[in-house]
């Protein structure tokens, strides 16, 4: 018998044909999963087909569209258990990348076909699902001028030159950030709060790697005093994220925690998982494995020992 799953499709997110590209994942998933497929809409959302789909029992939900979509349809299957099928369709695909899946159609709908799954972390903020992250300040003003005409436009280049842009007008504000055993005041330019993110989320790459399993979040500050240090900042994050090290400069912070309470002040702009939000305050928490997501046959397990290769190795197996 074959898998059966929900299908939740956004016709109008990314540059490509829609159409075309529905027909290539039902080419794809049909042969092994019977798909029942839900179009969004201005009006219906992904997170309300994704409820509906939970309510009904479902084996699967996939979610196909933007970064967007795929929140909203995360945000509905968080504690549920529900294995979640990702087909990243948008401009940036954070949430694939976060999450190491591919960002291709057919490779997307092999990982999904392969059947595979790992648990990841998710979190709240304010009350609403999170599974990347929650940018304070710079970030927000960026994603709020790439509107989705400019994307269509321009793609990944309307985030890259809206952020050239507002680095024109850098603003710094007073935060206080609080966790279960500390209050942290300091100014800062964006404070980043990350479940998981890509290498490209730049402001988010202050600790040595985000880990999207270890029941934590992880904060990054970012405190330039100028245009100047904003791009020096900005530059080393990248070098840093490419690395896989942590930053080494005054002017950026970082911490983990299981849940922040931020304050900022003049308030804030948010952005959560690519949306605004609204303004600060801030409450961040984390669901450890709160979601179970198709991943590529070789993450399914992570390795918790690597020794093949180091010199003169031998492995004796004790008898207990
Ligand atoms: N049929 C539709 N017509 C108009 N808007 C829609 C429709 N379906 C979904 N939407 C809107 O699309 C938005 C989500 O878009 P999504 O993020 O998936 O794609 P994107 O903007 O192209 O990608 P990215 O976020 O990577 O730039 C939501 O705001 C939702 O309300």
């Amino acid at each position: 018998m074959n898998r059966s799953a929900c299908l939740i499709f956004n016709p109008v997110a990314g540059q490509g044909n829609p159409e075309l590209e529905l027909e290539m994942i039902r080419s794809l998933l049909e042969p092994e999963i019977d798909l029942d497929i839900y179009l969004t809409s201005a009006e219906v959302d992904a997170d309300q087909l994704a409820q509906a789909a939970v309510k009904r029992g479902v084996e699967a939900i996939i979610a196909c569209g933007g970064d967007g979509t795929l929140s909203a349809a995360a945000s509905a299957i968080i504690g549920t258990g529900i294995p979640f099928g990702i087909i990243a369709r948008g401009t940036a695909n954070a949430f694939a990348a976060a999450l190491r899946i591919p960002n291709t159609i057919d490779a997307a709908c092999m990982t999904i076909v392969q059947g595979e799954t790992r648990y990841v972390d998710a979190a709240y903020c304010n009350g609403k699902p999170m599974v990347l992250l929650a940018g304070i300040g710079f970030e927000a003003e960026t994603v709020e001028m790439a509107d989705r005409e400019a994307k269509k436009r321009l793609g990944m280049m309307a985030y890259i030159l809206a952020g050239v842009q507002q680095l024109g007008n850098l603003q710094s504000f007073q935060v206080e950030i609080e966790t279960e055993d500390k209050i942290i005041k300091t100014k800062a330019s964006a404070i980043t709060v990350a479940n998981a993110a890509p290498p490209s989320s730049v402001l988010a790459q202050g600790p040595a790697g985000i880990i999207y399993d270890d029941g934590l979040l992880d904060l990054t500050i970012v405190a330039p005093n100028s245009k100047a240090g904003a791009i020096a900042a900005t530059i080393h994050l990248l070098q840093t994220a490419s690395m896989s090290s942590a930053v080494e400069r005054d002017d950026i912070g970082y911490l983990r925690a299981n849940q922040f309470k931020i304050k900022a002040e003049p308030p804030q702009k948010v952005v959560l998982d690519g949306e605004m939000i609204g303004k600060t305050p801030i409450e961040v928490y984390c669901v450890p494995a709160g979601l179970k997501v198709f991943v590529p046959f070789d993450q399914a397990l992570s390795p918790t020992e690597k020794l093949e290769g180091l010199p003169n190795l031998t492995v004796e197996t004790k008898q207990l």
